[in-house]
């Protein structure tokens, strides 16, 4: 049977990925970081020395993208080939580069066929997808389509907490890759039948009230 499918969208910082895990876990669902794999595409390219401007060398990295996860204690073990690269992805250098992959349609399209290939592999009764696309390209029939967002002051603030004061991303960093990737999809504007949910004012634990309370109300579950 399809799983139950909870897609999130929403730009950097809204809270996506910490928050689908934490709901994830209260439903008994599964999990599907999207953006990992964007990640994890980008780290490869740097690590080969690959011009990320040019498509086509990109795209020829997914002929040897061996890209396997894993569920672990705090969000998705990523790996490529034997290369355990959870850490890798999440810095800055990364970061910086990322929109450059994502904005390849045939990378978008590879991608899109992994995501939705590991949806329907879900062995639980529900699966909850988070990126910049699920509401509307991935999984646009899903049963649940939420819009996370925050001001981007609150995002901002929220992001430069994780990282290290060396790494401290800046206000400027994050701006410009929402700014580039909103050219690709649009993730700052719900579609028709997303629901948008403004984390603004919300602690994590209210936000993560909202989206099961919004997973059980229209399920029926
Ligand atoms: N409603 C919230 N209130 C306070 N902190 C939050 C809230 N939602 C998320 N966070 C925190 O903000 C940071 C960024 O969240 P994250 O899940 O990485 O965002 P995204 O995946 O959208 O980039 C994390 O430290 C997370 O714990
Ligand atoms: N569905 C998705 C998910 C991510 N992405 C790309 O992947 C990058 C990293 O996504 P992410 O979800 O890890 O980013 P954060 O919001 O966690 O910082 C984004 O900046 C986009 O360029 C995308 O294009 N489409």
């Amino acid at each position: 049977m399809s799983p139950i499918v909870v897609a999130v969208d929403g730009p950097a910082g809204s809270g996506k990925s910490s928050v689908s895990i934490a709901a994830a876990e209260r439903l008994g669902y599964a999990f599907l970081d999207t953006g990992a794999a964007y990640r994890a595409l980008a780290w490869l390219g740097l690590e080969r020395g690959v011009d990320l401007d040019d498509a086509d060398a990109v795209v020829a990295l997914l002929d040897d993208f061996d890209y396997r996860t894993v569920p672990g204690a705090d969000g998705t073990i990523v790996h490529i080939g034997l290369h355990d690269v959870t850490t890798a992805i999440r810095e800055p250098r990364v970061s910086a580069v990322v929109s450059d992959v994502a904005r390849i349609p045939a990378v978008r399209s590879a991608l899109n066929e992994t995501f939705r290939r590991l949806i329907d592999a879900t062995q639980v009764p529900g699966i909850v997808v988070e990126g910049r696309d699920i509401t509307t390209v991935v999984a646009p029939d899903a049963a649940v389509r939420i819009l996370l967002t925050a001001s981007e002051e609150v995002r901002i603030a929220r992001r430069s907490k994780d990282l290290a004061p060396a790494q401290a991303a800046t206000a400027g960093q994050l701006r410009e890759r929402d700014r580039r990737d909103a050219q690709v999809v649009d993730f700052m504007t719900a579609a028709p039948g997303v629901t948008t949910l403004d984390s603004t004012d919300l602690d994590f634990d209210q936000t993560v009230d909202a989206v099961v309370a919004l997973v059980h109300e229209r399920t029926g579950a």
